[in-house]
Protein backbone atom coordinates (compact mmCIF):
# COMPACT_ATOMS: atom_id res chain seq x y z
CA UNK A 1 0.00 0.00 0.00
CA UNK A 2 0.86 3.33 -1.13
CA UNK A 3 2.37 5.93 1.91
CA UNK A 4 0.90 9.42 2.19
CA UNK A 5 2.96 11.71 4.36
CA UNK A 6 1.36 14.98 6.04
CA UNK A 7 3.21 17.45 7.82
CA UNK A 8 2.12 21.01 8.74
CA UNK A 9 5.27 22.79 7.27
CA UNK A 10 2.33 25.83 5.89
CA UNK A 11 1.75 26.87 9.55
CA UNK A 12 5.73 27.81 9.61
CA UNK A 13 6.91 30.86 6.85
CA UNK A 14 7.98 29.55 3.93
CA UNK A 15 11.88 28.57 3.90
CA UNK A 16 14.63 30.37 1.51
CA UNK A 17 15.23 27.02 0.18
CA UNK A 18 12.70 24.59 -0.80
CA UNK A 19 13.17 21.11 1.49
CA UNK A 20 14.41 18.21 0.06
CA UNK A 21 12.41 15.46 0.54
CA UNK A 22 9.89 14.92 -2.54
CA UNK A 23 8.11 17.07 -4.60
CA UNK A 24 6.69 20.83 -2.89
CA UNK A 25 3.19 20.79 -1.94
CA UNK A 26 1.25 23.62 -4.24
CA UNK A 27 -1.37 25.40 -1.67
CA UNK A 28 -4.59 27.09 -2.16
CA UNK A 29 -6.12 28.76 0.17
CA UNK A 30 -9.79 29.13 0.80
CA UNK A 31 -10.69 32.36 4.07
CA UNK A 32 -14.19 31.24 5.06
CA UNK A 33 -16.66 33.34 7.33
CA UNK A 34 -15.26 32.67 10.78
CA UNK A 35 -12.57 34.70 12.61
CA UNK A 36 -9.26 34.97 10.45
CA UNK A 37 -6.51 33.14 12.79
CA UNK A 38 -3.52 34.83 13.91
CA UNK A 39 -1.47 32.75 11.46
CA UNK A 40 -3.76 33.46 8.53
CA UNK A 41 -0.81 35.85 6.80
CA UNK A 42 1.33 33.07 6.93
CA UNK A 43 -1.43 30.53 5.33
CA UNK A 44 -1.58 33.50 2.71
CA UNK A 45 2.57 33.31 2.29
CA UNK A 46 2.38 29.40 1.17
CA UNK A 47 -0.84 29.93 -1.53
CA UNK A 48 -0.24 29.99 -5.04
CA UNK A 49 -4.19 30.88 -5.39
CA UNK A 50 -6.26 32.19 -2.48
CA UNK A 51 -10.00 32.17 -2.64
CA UNK A 52 -12.86 34.25 -0.17
CA UNK A 53 -16.03 32.18 0.17
CA UNK A 54 -18.71 35.15 0.03
CA UNK A 55 -18.78 36.18 3.74
CA UNK A 56 -15.05 35.27 4.26
CA UNK A 57 -14.13 38.28 2.58
CA UNK A 58 -15.71 40.62 5.42
CA UNK A 59 -13.19 38.63 7.84
CA UNK A 60 -10.07 39.51 5.42
CA UNK A 61 -10.85 42.97 5.15
CA UNK A 62 -11.72 43.67 8.81
CA UNK A 63 -9.49 41.16 10.44
CA UNK A 64 -6.08 41.62 8.03
CA UNK A 65 -6.13 45.17 9.26
CA UNK A 66 -5.85 44.19 12.75
CA UNK A 67 -3.47 41.82 12.69
CA UNK A 68 -1.04 44.48 11.43
CA UNK A 69 -1.87 47.40 13.74
CA UNK A 70 0.94 49.73 13.02
CA UNK A 71 0.23 49.26 9.25
CA UNK A 72 -1.71 51.19 6.80
CA UNK A 73 -5.20 49.59 6.83
CA UNK A 74 -6.16 50.37 3.24
CA UNK A 75 -2.39 49.00 2.11
CA UNK A 76 -2.97 45.63 4.29
CA UNK A 77 -6.12 44.94 2.40
CA UNK A 78 -4.96 46.44 -1.13
CA UNK A 79 -1.69 43.69 -0.08
CA UNK A 80 -4.20 40.88 0.84
CA UNK A 81 -6.18 41.03 -2.44
CA UNK A 82 -7.81 37.22 -3.10
CA UNK A 83 -7.52 35.57 -7.00
CA UNK A 84 -11.47 35.49 -7.00
CA UNK A 85 -15.03 35.67 -4.13
CA UNK A 86 -16.99 32.87 -4.61
CA UNK A 87 -20.58 32.28 -3.06
CA UNK A 88 -24.02 33.01 -2.78
CA UNK A 89 -23.55 36.89 -2.08
CA UNK A 90 -25.78 36.61 0.56
CA UNK A 91 -22.80 37.33 3.56
CA UNK A 92 -20.48 39.67 1.80
CA UNK A 93 -21.36 43.43 2.89
CA UNK A 94 -21.71 45.97 -0.06
CA UNK A 95 -18.81 48.15 0.74
CA UNK A 96 -15.91 45.22 0.81
CA UNK A 97 -17.83 43.81 -2.53
CA UNK A 98 -17.25 47.30 -4.02
CA UNK A 99 -13.63 47.62 -2.72
CA UNK A 100 -12.61 44.13 -3.87
CA UNK A 101 -14.89 44.71 -7.37
CA UNK A 102 -12.62 48.01 -7.44
CA UNK A 103 -9.40 46.19 -6.79
CA UNK A 104 -10.82 43.91 -10.24
CA UNK A 105 -11.15 41.21 -8.23
CA UNK A 106 -13.74 38.37 -9.96
CA UNK A 107 -16.78 38.15 -8.07
CA UNK A 108 -18.93 34.80 -8.43
CA UNK A 109 -22.09 34.93 -7.60
CA UNK A 110 -22.87 31.11 -7.69
CA UNK A 111 -26.15 31.55 -5.51
CA UNK A 112 -28.30 29.58 -8.31
CA UNK A 113 -27.05 26.28 -6.77
CA UNK A 114 -28.60 25.91 -2.90
CA UNK A 115 -27.60 22.15 -2.54
CA UNK A 116 -24.02 22.66 -2.01
CA UNK A 117 -22.07 24.97 0.52
CA UNK A 118 -19.97 27.91 -0.34
CA UNK A 119 -16.86 25.82 0.45
CA UNK A 120 -17.76 23.40 -1.26
CA UNK A 121 -18.13 25.43 -4.39
CA UNK A 122 -14.84 27.07 -3.85
CA UNK A 123 -13.29 23.60 -3.49
CA UNK A 124 -14.73 22.97 -6.87
CA UNK A 125 -13.02 26.10 -8.41
CA UNK A 126 -9.87 25.22 -6.84
CA UNK A 127 -10.02 21.75 -8.46
CA UNK A 128 -11.24 22.31 -11.56
CA UNK A 129 -8.54 25.59 -12.07
CA UNK A 130 -5.75 23.06 -11.12
CA UNK A 131 -4.02 21.08 -14.08
CA UNK A 132 -4.89 17.54 -13.49
CA UNK A 133 -1.44 16.69 -13.36
CA UNK A 134 -0.90 18.81 -10.82
CA UNK A 135 -3.25 18.13 -8.75
CA UNK A 136 -1.27 15.16 -6.74
CA UNK A 137 0.66 17.79 -4.95
CA UNK A 138 -2.37 20.27 -4.43
CA UNK A 139 -3.43 21.11 -0.62
CA UNK A 140 -6.00 23.58 0.00
CA UNK A 141 -5.76 25.44 3.23
CA UNK A 142 -9.56 26.42 4.51
CA UNK A 143 -9.54 28.86 7.33
CA UNK A 144 -12.15 29.54 9.56
CA UNK A 145 -13.71 25.76 8.94
CA UNK A 146 -14.08 25.30 12.75
CA UNK A 147 -15.89 26.51 16.00
CA UNK A 148 -19.22 28.04 15.72
CA UNK A 149 -21.77 26.84 13.84
CA UNK A 150 -21.78 23.21 14.06
CA UNK A 151 -24.49 22.73 10.69
CA UNK A 152 -21.25 24.82 8.91
CA UNK A 153 -18.81 22.15 10.98
CA UNK A 154 -20.83 19.36 9.45
CA UNK A 155 -21.06 20.76 6.28
CA UNK A 156 -17.27 21.55 5.95
CA UNK A 157 -16.02 17.90 7.36
CA UNK A 158 -18.61 16.39 4.95
CA UNK A 159 -16.28 18.59 1.80
CA UNK A 160 -13.45 16.25 3.45
CA UNK A 161 -15.34 12.94 2.55
CA UNK A 162 -16.90 14.50 -0.80
CA UNK A 163 -13.01 15.24 -1.90
CA UNK A 164 -11.69 12.53 -0.33
CA UNK A 165 -8.86 12.38 -3.05
CA UNK A 166 -7.92 16.06 -2.63
CA UNK A 167 -5.80 17.13 0.33
CA UNK A 168 -7.55 19.48 2.51
CA UNK A 169 -7.11 20.74 5.58
CA UNK A 170 -9.70 22.51 7.73
CA UNK A 171 -7.96 25.19 10.56
CA UNK A 172 -9.22 27.22 13.41
CA UNK A 173 -7.06 29.12 15.48
CA UNK A 174 -6.95 25.55 17.99
CA UNK A 175 -6.49 23.13 15.96
CA UNK A 176 -6.83 21.42 12.27
CA UNK A 177 -8.60 18.04 10.83
CA UNK A 178 -7.35 16.88 7.67
CA UNK A 179 -8.50 13.36 6.22
CA UNK A 180 -6.65 9.89 6.16
CA UNK A 181 -8.15 7.89 3.14
CA UNK A 182 -8.09 4.22 3.94
CA UNK A 183 -6.63 3.91 0.74
CA UNK A 184 -3.25 4.62 2.06
CA UNK A 185 -0.84 4.24 5.15
CA UNK A 186 -0.26 7.58 6.50
CA UNK A 187 2.98 8.71 7.82
CA UNK A 188 2.63 12.47 9.76
CA UNK A 189 5.84 14.63 10.48
CA UNK A 190 4.86 16.25 13.72
CA UNK A 191 6.57 20.13 13.68
CA UNK A 192 6.28 20.05 17.55
CA UNK A 193 6.87 23.66 17.59
CA UNK A 194 3.65 24.35 16.18
CA UNK A 195 1.50 21.65 16.48
CA UNK A 196 0.62 19.23 18.90
CA UNK A 197 0.73 17.17 21.65
CA UNK A 198 -3.13 16.52 21.41
CA UNK A 199 -4.39 14.63 18.47
CA UNK A 200 -7.29 12.33 17.82
CA UNK A 201 -8.28 10.03 15.32
CA UNK A 202 -11.85 9.78 14.86
CA UNK A 203 -14.13 7.32 12.50
CA UNK A 204 -16.88 9.67 11.45
CA UNK A 205 -18.19 8.35 8.21
CA UNK A 206 -18.14 4.93 9.06
CA UNK A 207 -16.77 2.07 11.86
CA UNK A 208 -13.64 1.21 11.42
CA UNK A 209 -12.99 -2.66 12.44
CA UNK A 210 -9.05 -2.31 12.50
CA UNK A 211 -7.26 0.24 12.82
CA UNK A 212 -3.50 0.25 13.76
CA UNK A 213 -1.01 3.42 14.85
CA UNK A 214 2.59 4.13 16.11
CA UNK A 215 4.03 6.85 17.88
CA UNK A 216 0.92 7.84 20.50
CA UNK A 217 0.81 7.62 23.63
CA UNK A 218 -2.80 5.45 23.73
CA UNK A 219 -1.49 3.64 20.12
CA UNK A 220 -4.23 1.05 18.31
CA UNK A 221 -3.11 -1.78 17.66
CA UNK A 222 -5.79 -3.55 15.67
CA UNK A 223 -8.33 -1.87 17.03
CA UNK A 224 -12.16 -1.28 16.66
CA UNK A 225 -13.64 2.20 16.71
CA UNK A 226 -16.97 3.33 15.97
CA UNK A 227 -19.10 5.96 17.82
CA UNK A 228 -20.97 4.28 20.78
CA UNK A 229 -17.50 2.42 20.95
CA UNK A 230 -14.60 3.54 20.93
CA UNK A 231 -13.12 6.65 19.38
CA UNK A 232 -9.31 7.76 19.88
CA UNK A 233 -9.75 11.59 21.50
CA UNK A 234 -7.47 13.33 23.66
CA UNK A 235 -4.54 11.37 22.75
CA UNK A 236 -1.34 12.53 22.99
CA UNK A 237 1.94 12.30 20.25
CA UNK A 238 5.06 10.84 22.05
CA UNK A 239 6.64 10.67 18.52
CA UNK A 240 8.25 12.86 15.90
CA UNK A 241 6.65 10.65 13.26
CA UNK A 242 3.34 8.70 13.48
CA UNK A 243 1.88 6.21 11.41
CA UNK A 244 -1.67 5.32 11.14
CA UNK A 245 -3.26 2.17 8.93
CA UNK A 246 -6.62 1.39 8.72
CA UNK A 247 -9.92 -0.09 6.80
CA UNK A 248 -11.81 3.35 7.00
CA UNK A 249 -11.55 6.56 6.11
CA UNK A 250 -10.36 8.75 9.24
CA UNK A 251 -10.31 11.93 10.49
CA UNK A 252 -7.25 13.34 12.00
CA UNK A 253 -7.10 16.61 14.17
CA UNK A 254 -3.98 17.95 16.02
CA UNK A 255 -3.71 20.90 18.38
CA UNK A 256 -2.36 24.23 17.15
CA UNK A 257 0.36 25.69 19.34
CA UNK A 258 -1.25 29.73 20.59
CA UNK A 259 2.33 30.90 20.45
CA UNK A 260 4.47 29.55 17.71
N1 LIG B 1 -19.95 29.55 12.21
C1 LIG B 1 -19.31 28.88 11.26
N2 LIG B 1 -18.61 27.74 11.54
C2 LIG B 1 -17.95 27.08 10.58
N3 LIG B 1 -17.93 27.45 9.27
C3 LIG B 1 -18.61 28.56 8.93
C4 LIG B 1 -19.32 29.34 9.90
N4 LIG B 1 -19.92 30.38 9.27
C5 LIG B 1 -19.58 30.26 7.98
N5 LIG B 1 -18.80 29.18 7.76
C6 LIG B 1 -18.25 28.72 6.48
O1 LIG B 1 -18.04 29.87 5.65
C7 LIG B 1 -18.76 29.71 4.42
C8 LIG B 1 -19.25 31.07 4.01
O2 LIG B 1 -20.02 31.62 5.06
P1 LIG B 1 -21.34 32.43 4.79
O3 LIG B 1 -21.81 33.01 6.10
O4 LIG B 1 -21.05 33.37 3.68
O5 LIG B 1 -22.29 31.22 4.33
P2 LIG B 1 -23.86 31.17 4.07
O6 LIG B 1 -24.06 30.16 3.03
O7 LIG B 1 -24.36 32.56 3.83
O8 LIG B 1 -24.37 30.60 5.45
P3 LIG B 1 -25.85 30.61 6.06
O9 LIG B 1 -26.75 31.19 5.03
O10 LIG B 1 -26.13 29.18 6.37
O11 LIG B 1 -25.71 31.43 7.31
C9 LIG B 1 -19.86 28.68 4.73
O12 LIG B 1 -20.24 27.98 3.57
C10 LIG B 1 -19.17 27.78 5.72
O13 LIG B 1 -18.36 26.84 5.03
C1 LIG C 1 -31.55 18.42 2.44
C2 LIG C 1 -31.08 19.87 2.35
N1 LIG C 1 -30.83 20.51 3.50
C3 LIG C 1 -30.43 21.80 3.47
C4 LIG C 1 -30.29 22.45 2.26
C5 LIG C 1 -29.93 23.90 2.26
N2 LIG C 1 -28.62 24.20 1.82
C6 LIG C 1 -27.62 23.32 1.78
S1 LIG C 1 -26.19 24.01 1.18
C7 LIG C 1 -26.93 25.52 1.01
C8 LIG C 1 -26.18 26.68 0.49
C9 LIG C 1 -25.60 27.47 1.63
O1 LIG C 1 -24.73 28.42 1.11
C10 LIG C 1 -28.25 25.49 1.41
C11 LIG C 1 -29.19 26.64 1.42
C12 LIG C 1 -30.54 21.71 1.06
N3 LIG C 1 -30.39 22.27 -0.18
N4 LIG C 1 -30.92 20.42 1.13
Amino acid sequence: MEVMRHASTFLRPPPLTPAADGPPLTYALVVLNQRLPWFAPVLWSHATLRVFADGGANRVYDGMPRLFPEQDPLEVRRRYKPDLIRGDMDSIRPKVKEFYSNLGVKIEDVSYDQDTTDLHKCVTFICDFTPKMDKSNLCILVSGALGGRFDHEAGNINVLYKFSNTRIVLLSDDCLIQLLPRTHCHEIHIQSSVVGPHCGLIPLGAPSASTTTTGLQWDLTNTRMSFGGLVSTSNIVREERITVRSDSDLLWTISIKKDI
